[in-house]
């Protein structure tokens, strides 16, 4: 099936033993594999490893001047992606993320990108100041829930930036829509490497045959896709009259590009996106930005909580930016123009995605053409994971790596230690997620309007003893911490005013 896997007078990268015909199917571990390449890149002092898993040449990348040199650098020959099978058979299919190199892929990353460029973003902010002091005014009301409830402050707003749907207070139903979409996704496991994804015809497989557990992501997939296909068509049916009449209130993805292929359809004028194609890219924004942003922000969150210092300065950069009266309580919440003074925060947001990047591993990209770098081959078709955890973690830029500390990006300058912003955490080359800049948006404005108005501690046990918590992740798509407990109480009685009002 890879040709060009055998024909080389070039070594491979270097890699561990594989086993006959399975090759490494049963070396590379299931769960959590970054630490095991960035282990291996250690053992055979290589920043580029090469695997095969049943004859598919798996290659990671455990640097950052690698990634740049292959992924950025030689972007169009790393601009594909393997076929996600399983993803497929749950209906993702005209979804940017799981696009093959194609004029489709051309179209709808061009559509996404240009819809969120930093200055783009700014149309959104309003959506996304109106939902963070929702969701933390909920908060106040009911502290027990709050991860539920930055959950639907996630959903909430990349629904109404896909969709442009008016999103309720409380139990929304599209939220719940798109929330039970994004579990059901994430149990489809790690990309590319299910039973179906290695042999795609699997996917026929009558549902009577498929009994043995292998087959559960198959099962497991067939389920959702219902899920799957209503969470595109229902928030469109309800936005598309709205369109059509010209009284759609917020902007969003659909209203600009559903708009103008209205117009263009008004003037005979032909459209180079489809229904199906804008319907895929609202799709897209809603399962690729709700997850991803929540989780980024339930790892701040657990960080500030484990670290009162952090925690109490990050207020204190707040208290003196905002402002305070007398008594020391703040005169308003945030805003997006407070943002350029507010360096501790943006360093603790840098921190989060360095820490603990979600897709620790990355989204698989594939290799258009043979390729050779550094004297090694590299076939055609090889699954290519930038190991985002080993560029994050690398001692070579970063000190006590798995210490969480904001301030190691002070500039050397300003006699800090100036290390660098992660990079990797969101992709490389022509895959690089696109919405980046509304994501850090979204957790900036949800972090510093929670920071400015509430404290976050630790939970005690009936004799006042902290409660030990353990971190850990769930593996798949994206990692989202697995939950744990955190106190969440107004910093003053302004504050909780504040909220309040709105
Ligand atoms: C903190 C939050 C987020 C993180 C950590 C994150 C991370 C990533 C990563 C690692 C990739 C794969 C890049 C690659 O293949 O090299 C990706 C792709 C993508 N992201 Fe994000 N993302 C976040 C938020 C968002 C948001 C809010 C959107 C909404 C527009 C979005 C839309 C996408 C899309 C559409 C892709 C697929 C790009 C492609 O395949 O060409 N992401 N993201």
């Amino acid at each position: 099936i890879y040709p060009h896997f055998k024909k080389r007078d070039l070594p491979l990268p270097p890699g561990p033993p594989g086993e006959p015909i399975i090759g490494h199917l049963r070396v590379i571990p299931q769960d959590h594999p970054e630490h095991q390449y960035t282990q291996w890149g250690k053992d055979y002092k290589s920043d580029i490893l090469s695997f095969n898993v049943l004859g598919r040449p798996i290659v990671v990348v455990n640097s950052i001047e690698v990634a740049h040199d292959l992924l950025d650098k030689r972007g169009a020959n790393y601009a594909d992606r393997p076929r996600f099978v399983l993803f497929e058979v749950m209906g993702w299919g005209v979804t940017l993320t799981f696009l093959r190199w194609s004029p489709q892929f051309r179209l709808h990353r061009k559509l996404l990108q240009q819809s969120f460029t930093q200055s783009a973003c700014k149309t959104y902010r309003p959506i996304q100041i109106e939902e963070a002091r929702r969701a933390i005014k909920a908060i106040l009301h009911q502290p027990e829930k709050w991860e539920g409830l930055l959950r639907n402050f996630s959903t909430a707003v990349v629904l109404r930036i896909g969709f442009g749907i008016d999103v309720q207070e409380q139990n929304d139903p599209y939220v719940k829509m798109a929330i039970d979409v994004e579990e059901a996704t994430g149990e489809g496991g790690v990309p590319g490497f299910s039973i179906v994804d290695m042999f795609p015809l699997l996917r026929y497989l009558p549902s009577v045959c498929a009994v043995l557990d292998i087959f559960k992501p198959l099962a497991h997939a067939r389920r959702t896709k219902a899920s799957i296909q209503r969470l595109h068509d229902a928030p469109w049916d309800a936005t598309e009259p709205l369109i059509r009449a010209g009284k759609a209130t917020f902007p969003s993805f659909m209203r600009t590009h559903f708009g103008r292929y209205l117009e263009n359809e008004g003037k005979n004028m032909p459209n180079e996106a489809t229904v199906a194609d804008l319907k895929g890219a609202a799709g897209a924004i809603s399962i690729a930005g709700g997850n991803t942003t929540w989780s980024t922000i339930i790892v701040a969150i657990l960080n500030l909580m484990l670290n009162p210092d952090i925690q109490a300065k990050a207020q204190a950069e707040l208290d003196r930016v905002i402002g305070i009266d007398e008594k020391g309580d703040i005169l308003r919440l945030p805003t997006f123009e407070d943002r350029a003074e507010l360096k501790y925060l943006e360093h603790t947001i840098q921190e989060t995605t360095r820490w603990a990047p979600l897709s620790p591993v990355g989204v698989p990209h594939a290799t258009v053409e043979d390729d050779t770098y550094k004297g090694y081959h590299i076939p055609k078709g090889s699954v290519v994971f930038a190991n985002a955890w080993a560029m994050t973690h690398d001692e070579r830029y970063y000190s006590s790596p798995d210490e969480f500390n904001p301030d190691r990006y002070i500039p050397i300058a300003e006699g800090g230690k100036g290390e660098p912003f992660p990079e990797g955490p969101f992709g490389f080359g022509r895959r690089v997620c696109p919405g980046q800049h509304l994501a850090l948006a979204g957790v900036y404005i949800l972090l510093a309007t929670l920071l400015a108005t509430m404290d976050l501690k630790r939970p005690v046990d009936k004799d006042g003893n902290i409660i030990k918590q353990t971190v850990s992740f769930t593996n798949g798509l994206s990692g989202v911490p697995d939950t744990f407990q955190c106190v969440i109480k107004p910093r003053s009685e302004k504050a909780r005013e504040l909220l309040i009002q709105g």
